[in-house]
């Protein structure tokens, strides 16, 4: 089975900057990878490169047998990369259920399966979408992603701004999801824990490129590395 997704020597940024050097990496289908690193080396950068929303001055980026770096950001989520963007990008004026229904497209996740995932959102499913929680928005995030029936799902920083019980209640619903589906996922976080948590393969992004691509068990358990590739702040805590 070809990977579910390849970058090739990936030179990209914004305009004439150059924000991703010679990156390259694949995802075997079905895994989950974890991507960390220090604020300002590219996290964020890499997921919308791959979404088409930087410019890429080289490189290959593949889905599956597909070469999808000519392809427009519609496009690329159409051939199968559902995004969950820091921002969320809930419509505040339409229903959950609506917000929901935006991207739908056939395939094994349902409307039911995404409100057994998440309760609340079945709770809120008639509530419009500025009625919500930043926990209910990222669930709802979430759910409208899986609805689009991805084959690759990319999430930026999950759990940013949540309470803790509610970062905790995400990252059961995640683990559910790595656990029980053959999408493949990768996550940048910048909770380290988390981020080592949930998937056996982590990256760690250094001013444009990768300076650890391994084990997450391997950083687990030689702290002192993990912090000098990440710094205090994405150390275990
Ligand atoms: N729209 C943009 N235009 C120009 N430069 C940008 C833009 N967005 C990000 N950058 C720059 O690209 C670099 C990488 O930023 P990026 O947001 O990808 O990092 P990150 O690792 O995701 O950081 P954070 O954890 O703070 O979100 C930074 O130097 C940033 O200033």
């Amino acid at each position: 089975m070809p990977d579910d997704l390849s970058l090739h020597k990936i030179r990209a940024g914004y305009g004439a900057t150059v924000v991703l050097e010679d990156l390259s990496f694949d995802l075997a289908a079905g895994s989950k990878l974890s991507i960390i690193g220090r604020n300002g080396v590219g996290k964020t950068t890499l997921l919308a490169t791959i979404m088409g929303l930087t410019r890429l001055h080289a490189g290959r980026i593949g889905l599956g047998d597909l070469d999808v770096g000519a392809l427009r950001p519609n496009r690329r989520a159409k051939a199968g990369f559902g995004f969950v963007p820091q921002q969320r990008e809930i419509f505040p004026s339409l229903t959950v259920e609506e917000n929901l229904l935006v991207g739908l497209r056939p395939g094994a996740w349902t409307l039911a399966r995404v409100y057994d995932l998440f309760p609340r959102l079945r709770e809120r499913r008639a509530n419009m979408g500025n009625q919500l929680s930043g926990g209910e928005q990222q669930m709802l995030a979430f759910g409208r992603a899986l609805l689009t029936n991805p084959r690759v799902l990319l999430l930026d920083e999950p759990f940013e701004g949540l309470a803790p019980v509610i970062v905790e209640q995400l990252f059961q619903a995640l683990l559910r999801l790595r656990d029980e589906d053959q999408l493949s996922i990768i996550m940048v976080e910048q909770h380290a824990k988390l981020a080592l948590a949930f998937a056996p393969r982590t990256m760690v992004m250094s001013r444009g490129r990768i300076a650890f691509d391994g084990d997450s068990g391997t950083l687990i358990d030689d702290p002192a590395r993990l912090d000098a590739l990440c710094g205090i702040g994405g150390g275990l805590h």
